[in-house]
């Protein structure tokens, strides 16, 4: 069990934010956020005002990144510090990962998955071996590493491996033999995908993209080779934005679209977040509550939010539906969330006061997304695990026989017990040698 890690990261102000003397919102204090309402400053009836002057949230990492003269600023080699290497450590011990950013048009997510030629994202710092690039737009999924030379196919089907779960069907896969292919696989995928200007930012990116390692590791376990192959899914979401009336109606459609999937997503993290919480407080049912733990500041606020906009009252609560399969986006993540993976999630913001409401919103879905537990596992070969369980099995009866034996040294007593464990033990030994054939030839 593992639950999803939280990440925020707030960019510098833009040209646009920093006209009217760039008043900030944001103040982030270790792991804490601040957003402060601008709007209530100098008022003076702010007493028995049920609206809150500044509201704080608690998360596992807090990224300042607004200038780099201040000295509590996060470059990006902090930020891979923290997350990349995090994403590397759970592939190579055999979990699938997924990074995911999520946040306002023009908040820094590609900055942070991809970066610039200057400075380089997580994606590009991350990029190993086996490299796979989709992206998402208007709900159909586009290979973004398909050859121009190749015949074009342009919307792939998503299907689901009863054990693997979701997948895309035909989608190319390209093995990379170092750091600078990688690199210009991503380049090519990165130039295929789809921008337009909104209001807010000149170069948005209108699709989800999910950049998909295969972390493939060749290991020798009891003399027996065999692979551990695990999934990383680095993904930038496009960005939510307010519908203008006087955009075209594909404009409308992508918009609408990119909402869509946006709000399955909230939807999904909502319903999961409930289901853990539900699932730990059945838990806890017998154990003694405990007032003001550990991150109580969070705990107070997401607790209240998960509620689901109040209600939630006490009896026959009943564990949610999760409509992964609402949108290609979250069918696609159904094990980043809640499933067979480690999670993390970096949701990002603009520090200005005119972006209140939006920051708020993105606060709030982070808050919900710290609250999903899932349960990775490390993706091992099936035999092979057979034949270490079966080994610690053997070892387990092995150790009872000596045991018995020396607690009834009279021979008619412990016979009887010793003839069906050593038998145990010959039948587990048979099975060990049969399954180390069969995976050998
Ligand atoms: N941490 C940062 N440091 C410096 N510049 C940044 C940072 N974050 C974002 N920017 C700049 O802000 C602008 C918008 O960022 P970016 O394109 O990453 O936004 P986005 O969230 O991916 O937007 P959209 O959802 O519309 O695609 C870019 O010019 C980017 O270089």
């Amino acid at each position: 069990m593992a639950n999803v890690k939280v990440a925020i990261r707030v960019r510098p102000l833009n040209a646009r934010e920093g006209v009217d003397g760039g008043r900030l919102a944001v103040q982030v204090e270790d792991k804490l956020v601040r957003i402060k309402n601008t709007k209530l400053d100098g008022r003076q009836d702010v007493h028995g005002d049920s609206r809150e002057k500044v509201l704080e949230f608690g998360f596992d990492y807090c990224y300042w990144s607004v200038s780099p003269e201040e000295p509590h600023y996060a470059s990006q080699e902090e930020v891979f510090q923290d997350l990349g290497v995090s994403v590397l450590a759970g592939a190579s011990e055999g979990y699938n990962v997924c990074l995911f950013a999520y946040g306002q048009t023009g908040t820094g997510k590609t900055y942070t998955m991809m970066g610039t030629q200057d400075s380089m994202g997580l994606t590009p710092r991350i990029c190993q071996v086996r490299n796979r690039f989709l992206e998402i737009y208007n709900e159909r999924v586009r290979d973004l590493l398909r050859g121009r030379e190749r015949k074009k196919k342009d919307s792939l089907r998503v299907r689901e491996h009863p054990e693997k779960g979701p997948y895309v069907q035909d989608l190319s896969q390209h093995v990379v033999s170092d750091y600078k292919q990688a690199v210009e696989l991503l380049e090519e995928g990165i130039a295929n995908r789809i921008t337009a200007a909104t209001h807010i930012h000149d170069a948005s990116s209108r699709s989800h993209a999910i950049f998909t390692i295969q972390y493939t590791q060749a290991i020798l376990e009891n003399n027996l080779p065999s692979e551990i192959v695990s999934k990383i899914h680095l993904v930038d979401l496009a960005g939510s934005e307010r519908a203008d009336p006087h955009y075209c109606r594909d404009r409308l459609t992508e918009g609408s679209n990119i909402n869509k999937s946006l709000v399955t997503l909230g939807i999904v993290i909502s319903a999961l977040a409930q289901n853990s919480q539900m699932s730990s407080s059945c838990q806890s049912i017998n154990s003694v509550a405990s007032e003001g733990d550990a991150g109580s500041t969070v705990g107070s606020h997401t607790s209240s939010l998960s509620g689901g906009g109040g209600g939630g009252g006490g009896g026959g609560r009943r564990h949610c539906f999760i409509p992964y399969r609402d949108s290609v986006l979250t069918w696609l993540l159904k094990d980043s969330l809640g499933g067979n993976s480690k999670t993390i999630m970096i949701a990002t913001v603009s520090p200005s006061c005119r972006s209140y409401n939006e920051t708020l919103s993105t606060l709030r879905y982070a808050a919900h997304a710290r609250n999903i537990v899932n349960k990775p596992r490390v993706n091992e070969d099936a035999s092979v695990r057979l034949i270490r369980e079966l080994r610690e099995e053997i070892d387990r009866l092995k150790s009872m026989l000596l045991s018995f034996e020396m607690r009834n040294p009279s021979p008619s007593l412990s016979d009887e017990r010793d003839g069906s464990l050593s038998d145990m033990v010959l039948q587990n030994e048979l099975k060990v040698e049969r399954l180390i054939y069969q995976t050998s030839h």
